[in-house]
C-alpha cells in the first residue's frame, strides 16, 4: 500500500463524526517557554480522546516537534512545494490519531507560487481531509509569517511563563497580532500555582484593556513548573502518555477541555466550511 492510501485508511478508522478542521495556533512572545512542548501534549490529549489530530511545525527553524515526538522529518512542506516529493510522504503517524506535518519556518513555503505544484499540493492535501484539530506550532514572537499563521487559524492559544520578559512579549504579541481577534487563549506555563497564573493573566489583560481594546483574553489554564515535563522532555516521550495522573497533564487534560467546549459552540453559531487544505489556502493568499 503506498502512503497515500496508508494515510485514507488511517483516516476512515474514525470514532467521532467530522464535523471540519478547526486550526489552532499556539503561539508565545518569546522563544524557550515551553509552546511546542504543550503544542504537542495537547495534541495528544485531543488525540487520546478519539480526535484525529495533525500537528503542524511552523518553527522547523528550530527544529522542535520532531524531536519532541521522537521521530525524524526528513522532509518537510517546503520540499512539497518545490515538487521534490509528495505531500503524503512528509506526513508521520505518531501514533493512533496522532499526524505530524513538519512546515518550515514561515514564508518560504508560499514563495514557490508555482501554481500546478500549489493545486497537486491542495489536491494531495485531501488525504487528511478527515483530521478535525490541525495544531500549529508557530514561530515565536511578532514576525510576519507568524503573524500569517495566526490570521488564517480559528483560534489562538498563547503561551507565556512567569518571566517579566516572557509576559512583556506575550503582550507584544496581542497587540501587534492579534489585536483584531474576538478571542485569544492564555495559557501560562512554568508557573508554580494556579494563583500566580491567575496574576499573569490579570497583567496581561489588564495592560490589554487600557491599550488595545476589544480582544477576548480568556484563560484557557496553566501548567505548572515539573519536574514530570522536564522528564520527558530528556526521554523525548510526552508528559500526557507517561504521566497522566500527574499535575502538569491534569491541569492541561482541563485546557483542552474548556478548548473543546469553546469550538464546540463557535461551531454552533457559524457555518464556516472548514478544511485541512481550506487552511492552507488561506495562509497562501495572505503571504
Ligand atoms: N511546565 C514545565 N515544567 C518544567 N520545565 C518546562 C515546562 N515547560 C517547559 N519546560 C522547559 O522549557 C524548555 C523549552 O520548552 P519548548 O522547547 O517546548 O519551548 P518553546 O517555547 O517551544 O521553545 P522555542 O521557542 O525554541 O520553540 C524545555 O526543554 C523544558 O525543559
Amino acid at each position: 500500500m503506498d502512503q497515500a492510501s496508508k494515510l485514507r485508511d488511517l483516516m476512515s478508522k474514525t470514532t467521532k463524526p467530522h464535523k471540519g478542521t478547526h486550526t489552532v495556533a499556539v503561539t508565545s512572545g518569546k522563544g524557550g517557554v515551553g509552546k511546542s512542548t504543550l503544542s504537542a501534549n495537547l495534541a495528544n490529549i485531543l488525540a487520546l480522546n478519539g480526535y484525529k489530530v495533525a500537528l503542524f511545525d511552523a518553527d522547523i527553524g528550530l527544529a522542535n516537534l520532531d524531536v519532541i515526538l521522537n521521530v525524524r522529518a526528513e522532509q518537510n512542506l517546503l520540499n512539497v512545494m518545490r515538487g521534490e516529493c509528495e505531500f503524503s510522504d512528509i506526513v508521520i503517524n505518531i501514533k493512533e490519531n496522532l499526524f505530524l506535518v513538519p512546515g518550515e519556518s514561515g514564508a518560504d513555503i508560499f514563495k514557490f507560487n508555482d501554481k500546478f505544484l500549489f493545486d497537486k499540493f491542495m489536491n494531495d492535501a485531501s488525504v487528511l481531509e478527515g483530521i478535525d484539530y490541525l495544531i500549529i506550532d508557530t514561530g515565536a514572537g511578532i514576525g510576519p509569517a507568524t503573524q500569517t499563521f495566526l490570521d488564517a487559524s480559528d483560534e489562538v492559544i498563547l503561551v507565556t511563563t512567569p518571566d517579566p520578559a516572557a509576559i512583556t512579549d506575550a503582550y507584544a504579541v496581542i497587540k501587534a497580532s492579534c489585536a483584531h481577534r474576538k478571542r485569544v487563549f492564555m495559557l501560562p506555563n512554568n508557573v508554580k500555582s494556579a494563583q500566580e497564573a491567575e496574576r499573569i493573566f490579570s497583567t496581561i489583560a489588564g495592560v490589554v484593556r487600557r491599550n488595545v481594546g476589544e480582544v477576548g483574553l480568556e484563560m484557557l489554564g496553566y501548567v505548572p513548573n515539573d519536574k514530570v515535563v522536564m522528564r520527558s522532555i530528556k526521554s523525548r516521550t510526552l508528559f500526557s502518555d507517561d504521566a497522566p495522573n500527574t499535575e502538569p497533564s491534569v491541569c492541561l487534560k482541563d485546557a483542552a477541555s474548556k478548548l473543546l467546549y469553546a469550538v464546540e459552540q463557535k461551531m454552533l453559531d457559524t457555518s464556516k466550511e472548514k478544511s485541512f487544505a481550506g487552511f492552507f489556502k488561506r495562509l497562501a493568499e495572505k503571504f
